[in-house]
């Protein structure tokens, strides 16, 4: 039977790239679409909101919680705004709806309160959705693991001129993994450099983004070390992998047990290092 999904924010580049995939998902079954309060798009129909060139017979709600009071729904899937999220999570935990949350930018108290959501119904959330990506923080805590203290690690990150939140969500993600594989904690992190800074602390994990053009998502891990270095990196050169692992999220999520789970849920691949 078809998971019947609803995306939300379908006037933003991940939404639009969501629906136009879903609807060729043969085991997917669009039954809404949502645009921000107020939106323009409210009550057209969301094939031709997402520019796909034809209708999709799901009309826009500018509200989920009212999407979801006309339709019955399995899953939601959101890449709106942490605040956005915030308020999809509360929606879907009143009607008893799974959720996948691909935004970023979530606070220390908004990660909380989308935990809290977790207890009533089973979430999906990830910085980064593509398997390619996951499989490349999974390799960048090997290699810390068994390069050691005598590396110097550094993560930089590149995206488009759009991006709202800094650094991105992936890089805090490599640079939390990093440090877990080090022994090392959040205070340990580096944001930005400038001035007279000093000789570089050891232990110390430098993050860094740049911000331009329509860089789609580049994430690098150096490891620099005397007389070699490691760099790893991943780039995305369009956004079907970040909606592809997200809709296979969906799929995985759907009738699952309450619960916050990543995507290394999602792809079986925890515990395994
Ligand atoms: N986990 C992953 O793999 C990835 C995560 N992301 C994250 O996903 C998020 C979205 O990215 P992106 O698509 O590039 O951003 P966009 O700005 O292109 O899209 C966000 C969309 O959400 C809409 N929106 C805002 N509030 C609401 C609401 N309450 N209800 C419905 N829609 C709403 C916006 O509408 P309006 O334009 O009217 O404001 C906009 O169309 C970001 O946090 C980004 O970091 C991005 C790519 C991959
Ligand atoms: O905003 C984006 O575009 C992206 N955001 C995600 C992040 O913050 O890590 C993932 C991806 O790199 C694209």
């Amino acid at each position: 039977m078809a998971t019947r999904t609803v995306i939300t924010g379908i006037t933003g580049r991940m939404g639009s790239t969501l629906l136009r995939l879903a609807r060729d998902a043969s085991d997917l079954q669009l039954v809404g679409a949502t645009a921000r309060p107020g939106s323009p798009a409210a009550g057209q129909d969301a094939g031709l909101v997402a520019r796909l060139g034809a209708a999709l017979d799901v009309a826009v709600a500018d509200d989920l919680g009212r999407a979801l009071d006309a339709a019955k729904a399995d899953v939601v899937v959101d890449f709106t705004s942490a605040e956005a999220s915030l308020a999809h999570a509360r929606a879907c935990a009143e009607r008893g709806v799974a959720l996948v949350v691909g935004s970023t930018g979530f606070t220390p108290e908004a990660h909380a309160a989308l935990q809290a959501h977790a207890k009533v119904v089973p979430i999906v959330a990830a910085p980064n959705m593509s398997v390619g990506v996951n499989l490349v923080i999974r390799m960048a805590a090997e290699l810390a693991r068994v390069l050691g203290p005598s590396f110097d690690v550094e993560v930089l990150e590149a995206h488009h001129r759009m991006k709202k939140d800094a650094p991105s969500g992936t890089a805090l993600r490599l640079a939390e993994v990093l440090a877990d594989a080090l022994g090392r904690t959040r205070e340990d992190l580096t944001f930005a450099r400038e001035g007279q800074t000093g000789a570089r602390p050891p232990g110390e994990i430098g993050v860094q983004a740049l911000r331009g053009g329509d860089v789609v998502g580049e994430h690098t891990v150096y490891f620099f070390g005397e007389g070699e270095r490691i760099e790893l990196t991943h780039r995305a050169t369009n956004r079907d992998q970040f909606a592809l692992g997200a809709l296979r999220a969906a799929r995985w999520v759907a009738g699952r047990a309450p619960g916050l789970y990543d995507m290394a849920d999602v792809l079986g691949l925890q515990g395994k290092t």
